[in-house]
């Protein structure tokens, strides 16, 4: 094997990625709140995805339900701005998020927090990220989403028509404006058989 071809395939085994303005789409909700969509951001997805269930230290979460403790069905992992992050992906991502759109945010994307849905029944409830100045303030969360597809539903606080927008390997979603005040979103369970997927959600300092 000549060093050319030993080279090409050493790289051809990184996840990498596409130019992040190439095929970006904003869709306005109403009240303020709107979608970025980036499909196809990430190259080799599937092998990110591999990558981070190894290395990511996933951890599982009860919560109080009323009178019962029950499992989060999904499991975590945070990494804030003072901690190591488990693989430099994630940091790439974030700087070139940051960069993106820093103009229209005015400050950078500082923590990224892992789910990982293992199944079909996995899920996470109806919600805002209302935690912190979101609850008060526009803001952006960034979704990459990785492995199997999965639905983002999206309803208006208080009634009114709903979306849903399918995550494909590598596609990025972003919730901006009022988004995490005037709507909610939610990932559904999945009646199908479905592959697992990890979403990295990004924000700013003081929103969860
Ligand atoms: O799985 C997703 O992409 C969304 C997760 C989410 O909404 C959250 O953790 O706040
Ligand atoms: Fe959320």
């Amino acid at each position: 094997m000549s060093q050319m071809s030993l080279f090409d395939d050493l790289t051809a085994a990184a996840p990498d990625l596409n130019p992040y303005a190439d095929g970006l789409h904003r869709r306005q909700l109403g009240r303020g709140a709107w979608l970025d969509l980036r499909p196809g951001w990430v190259i080799r997805p599937d092998l990110l995805m591999e990558q981070l269930s190894e290395r990511v230290p996933w951890y599982g979460e009860r919560r109080q339900m009323y009178d019962r403790v029950i499992d989060v069905p999904r499991l975590l992992s945070f990494h804030g701005p003072q901690d190591r992050w488990p693989h430099p992906m994630l940091e790439r991502m974030r700087s070139e998020l940051s960069a993106h759109y820093r103009p229209e945010l005015g400050e950078d994307f500082v923590s990224a927090g892992l789910c990982l849905y293992r199944n079909g029944r996995d899920s996470v409830a109806w919600h805002g990220d209302r935690i912190g100045r979101s609850a008060g303030e526009d803001t952006m969360v960034v979704i990459v989403s990785l492995g199997g597809v999965r639905r983002l539903a999206l309803r208006p606080r208080g009634g009114g028509r709903g979306l849903q927008v399918p995550m494909s390997s590598g596609d990025v979603v972003v919730m901006g404006g009022s988004c995490q005040r005037t709507w909610d979103h939610c990932v559904p369970k999945m009646h199908e058989a479905t592959r697992s997927r990890i979403s990295v959600q990004y924000r700013v300092a003081d929103v969860r």
